[in-house]
């Protein structure tokens, strides 16, 4: 089974139908793409996941479990994730403190003074910061640091409530292409180290066929494809919708092998 099983999805804003019987699963430890022309229903179908909005009719069902309409906080426990496109870290605090916050806010202790937060959780904390690379910034002040490690940083926040499933809103806007591929190469090692699922929105084709195991397609709420890179590529109702978005659907050497 899946664990996320997404079945009939459908939502709507007074007359526009943001998601139209949106159905596609995602297995564990896979990397999963959302792509789609602007107004497609990607934001949507990120937002009715995690509980934001609730869902006019299906199921989000995770280990087989329907969580759709249960709220963000409710979802959040049972192990979905999120990170956002602004900035979730605190800029005047340090790259240490701002997942010490994240761990405390994951174990429902945010309510205490802050002070003694600096003891806790020091040893997770370090141990997440570690993984994505940040352990010899860890005294930083975040606002001073790189926007690819400030992203680094969010990913080790993101993580410090231990998702089964991560949803990552488009993780590489306003990056470089080094720092692109940099944060997908490692987004995609902790896919298969700690065997969570990812679920990202990119508006790069680049990165989406790069480092995407699969790749979902919406177009006007409804999922239109569903498919590895090379089904994608030269699937004809995908070019179609993209025709005259400058998006490129061409090979490229090395794809693939990132
Ligand atoms: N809260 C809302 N109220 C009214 N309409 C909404 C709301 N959220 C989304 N919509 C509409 O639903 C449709 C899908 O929007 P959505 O933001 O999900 O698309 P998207 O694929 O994320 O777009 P983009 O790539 O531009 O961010 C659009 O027509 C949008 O205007």
């Amino acid at each position: 089974m899946s664990l996320l099983q997404v079945s009939h999805l459908s939502k709507a804003f007074g007359g526009v139908q943001a998601l139209d019987d949106v159905s596609f699963e995602l297995p564990a430890g896979q990397l999963l793409a959302l792509i789609g022309p602007n107004g497609a229903g990607k934001s949507t179908c990120f937002n009715t996941i995690n509980g934001q909005h609730k869902p006019d009719g299906g199921a989000v069902l995770l280990d087989g479990q329907d969580i759709a309409g249960l709220g963000p906080r409710r979802i959040s426990r049972r192990g979905v994730g999120r990170t956002f496109q602004v900035s979730a870290a605190f800029h005047s605090m340090t790259v240490l403190e701002n997942v010490q916050a994240a761990l405390l806010s994951h174990h429902r202790k945010l309510g205490q003074l802050w002070r003694p937060a600096a003891r806790y959780y020091r040893d997770e904390a370090m141990q997440l910061l570690q993984q994505v690379g940040m352990a010899s910034q860890v005294e930083r002040a975040c606002g001073v640091l790189a926007y690819g490690d400030i992203k680094r940083v969010e990913l080790a926040m993101a993580l410090s409530s231990q998702p089964r499933l991560l949803l990552m809103d488009e993780p590489t806007a306003g990056m470089a292409a080094h720092e692109r591929n940099e944060l997908m190469a490692l987004t995609r090692q902790l896919v298969s180290e700690r065997g969570i699922s990812v679920l990202f929105t990119e508006h790069s084709m680049d990165v989406v066929f790069a480092f995407a195991d699969r790749i979902i397609v919406l177009a006007r709420g409804r999922l239109i494809a569903d498919g590895v890179a090379a089904d994608i590529r030269r699937d004809a109702q995908v070019r179609e919708v993209y025709f005259g978005s400058g998006s490129t659907f061409e090979d490229k050497p090395g794809e693939g092998e990132a």
